[in-house]
């Protein structure tokens, strides 16, 4: 390891990244009443993967951590102050900034990156803000407050956070997301595989026999989870193309990608494949639901579906969440990871799910701000919907032509295959209707900003797992979801869901997830030896998947703590008509 540090021009636009290691072990350093003179301190950094049963953290260098934190995070940091330099004039009309505003959110993002890269202590958060007060306390409690010695996902989450504090400061940049230009052009680039995607699923939303049925839900979990290549954060802001090679990934004048095929196509990288049981077990979950639902609460057995002496409760009023222990409506819950195609992709399995009876309604969980670069937002949640309400697309794609057999007068040729974005239209127009009505429901609780992993929800964020509680199940998507439920452990990748889950079991957890980050569970014994052997990188670039499932559930009991609004004196109901209950 270097022993001073050197300063190398990055590979983005000339802006200038410290690009080796993190070496705090030559910092001069003061001793009371000498000279300055140097001071051998150990170094963080361990030339090391993540040990198993450990947190993954930027000190292992030969982790995607420690890659991570050094080369992507800091190129994505240099992109927005590129941005904000090239689109300045665009910024500033858009929001009524001035220059100012401009020149201190891009001094901002650059002592982030500086402090990021020299491996600094976590500043404090300086709005004076609940959330942000709450971000200060979790800091100050921390052990060790480094970017690269603190558990990875707490940095990352810290300087997304930084990020938009930067536009809290600012008077007039409250509402800028410096990823928005990129999530529209990805989604733009993704516009004929949603045409197509679009044509296939309205044949599947027409009410359908047992096995049609369950094999369409499981082509769609599928769907959703190739889905989630598309991901801003890893690829630093590039567009992803779907079938892998980015490259050759474009469709070309008569090629078309489709995304059914390559569900086909990919099924050896799907390693762990639940889809038959959370078919099986979800569909058979919300039946029993819907019964209970139907049913009077007194012959359910022991069911309170509406609380215990609530005389003063209007009919349309939704009973107290800390009484009711079994749901008002039959519910699936999506925890979100990436807008674009990905949540195209969800809102498309959500609409099957709404079309065939199985459940009543959805809750979308979405991102407070912006987040991981691609993640959606409530805004983001909108303007996909009506991007695809607007969407307008056609291309003909020519038909190969057909063999004639020797001596035979050749086929007349078929005409070109039309793709179009009718059927896309018309789906969202259904889509804003749910929405309208409540049977989606976007939902941004602050948590899913917040550094913590799920283990420890019930203990930050009480009302949140109450709320998931009521879920026929949750459906985690994306990489990041992953590595919280597995509470950014390095667990042996033999072990199982439920274990590597820790005590979080609100409702049965569905974890779709191309593979991204260095850490996995639920492989069959061997499996990742073999696939080591083959690539010691195979878990950084998202070209494998798992759909695994925990139906271990907590019981949902009469909370033993006040309602969160009324305290004490709730008698049971009034805490306002609720849709996402
Ligand atoms: O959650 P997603 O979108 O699937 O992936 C998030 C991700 O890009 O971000 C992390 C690093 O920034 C990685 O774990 C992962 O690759």
């Amino acid at each position: 390891m270097s022993a001073s540090k050197t300063v190398s021009k990055g590979s983005v636009n000339s802006t200038t990244i410290v690009t080796d290691d993190v070496d705090e072990s030559s910092k001069p350093e003061f001793i009371y009443g000498g000279p300055f003179i140097k001071v051998e301190k150990p170094s963080p950094i361990i030339d090391t993967a993540t040990p198993f049963n450990l947190e993954l953290q930027g000190t292992f260098k030969k982790s995607f951590a420690y890659y991570s934190l050094k080369e992507r995070l800091p190129v994505i940091l240099t992109k927005i102050i590129d941005y904000l330099s090239r689109e300045g004039a665009k910024i500033k009309s858009t929001h009524g900034a001035s220059d100012e505003d401009i020149r201190s959110y891009i001094q901002y993002v650059t002592k982030l990156k500086n402090d990021l890269v020299t491996n600094k202590q976590y500043d404090l958060l300086t709005v004076d803000t609940p959330e942000a007060r709450r971000w200060n306390q979790w800091i100050e409690a921390l052990d060790i407050k480094h970017y690269f010695t603190n558990v990875w996902v707490f940095t990352e989450c810290y300087v997304y956070r930084r990020l938009r504090e930067g536009c809290e400061l600012s008077k007039t940049l409250k509402n800028f997301d410096p990823f928005a230009d990129q999530k529209q052009k990805s989604f733009e680039g993704s516009l004929e595989l949603m045409c197509i995607v679009a044509d296939k699923l309205v044949n599947m939303l027409s009410k359908s026999d047992k096995d049609k049925c369950k094999s369409d839900f499981v082509t769609l979990l599928k769907l959703c989870l190739w889905a989630n290549k598309c991901d801003l954060s890893l690829s630093s802001g590039e567009q992803v193309f779907l079938n892998g090679n980015n490259a050759d990934g474009k469709a070309t004048a008569s090629n078309i990608i489709d995304p059914f095929q390559m569900i086909l196509d990919f099924k050896d990288k799907l390693l762990v494949d639940d889809t038959s049981k959370i078919v099986d077990q979800v569909t058979s979950k919300a039946e029993a639901m819907m019964k209970n639902l139907e049913a009077p609460a007194s012959a359910v057995d022991g069911a309170i579906s509406s609380p215990p002496e609530t005389p003063a409760a209007e009919a349309t009023d939704v009973p107290c969440p800390t009484k009711m222990t079994s749901p008002q409506h039959v519910m699936f819950d999506i925890v979100c990871d990436n807008a674009g195609y990905e949540l195209f992709a969800d809102l498309c399995l959500a609409h099957f799910l709404i079309s065939q009876g199985i459940v009543q309604k959805i809750r979308f969980h979405v991102k407070n701000i912006p987040w991981f670069v691609s993640d959606v937002t409530p805004v983001d949640f909108k303007w996909v919907i009506d991007s695809c309400l607007k969407a307008s697309y056609r291309r003909e794609v020519p038909q190969q032509p057909t063999e004639a057999a020797e001596g035979e007068v050749p086929p007349e040729p078929e005409p070109p295959r039309v793709i179009s974005a009718d059927n896309l239209r018309a789906l969202a127009e259904q889509w804003t209707k749910y929405v309208d009505e409540g049977t989606f429901v976007v939902l941004h609780d602050d948590f899913w900003t917040s550094p913590h992993v799920y283990r420890d929800m019930k203990r930050h964020a009480p009302s949140l797992y109450r709320q998931l509680q009521y879920a026929v199940a949750l459906l985690f998507k994306g990489d990041l979801n992953y590595r919280k439920l597995l509470c950014e452990k390095n667990v042996p990748p033999t072990s199982g869901l439920e274990a590597a889950l820790q005590g979080f079991l609100p409702a049965p957890v569905i974890a779709v997830r191309t593979v991204k980050a260095d850490l996995i569970c639920g492989l069959p014994k061997g499996k990742w030896d073999q696939l080591n052997a083959l690539d010691d990188k195979w878990m950084q670039k998202g070209d494998f998947g798992v759909i695994q499932y925990c139906g271990k559930v907590e019981p949902l009991k009469v909370a033993d703590r006040p309602c969160d609004q009324y305290g004490d004196v709730c008698r049971g109901a009034g805490c306002g008509p609720r849709t996402d209950m």
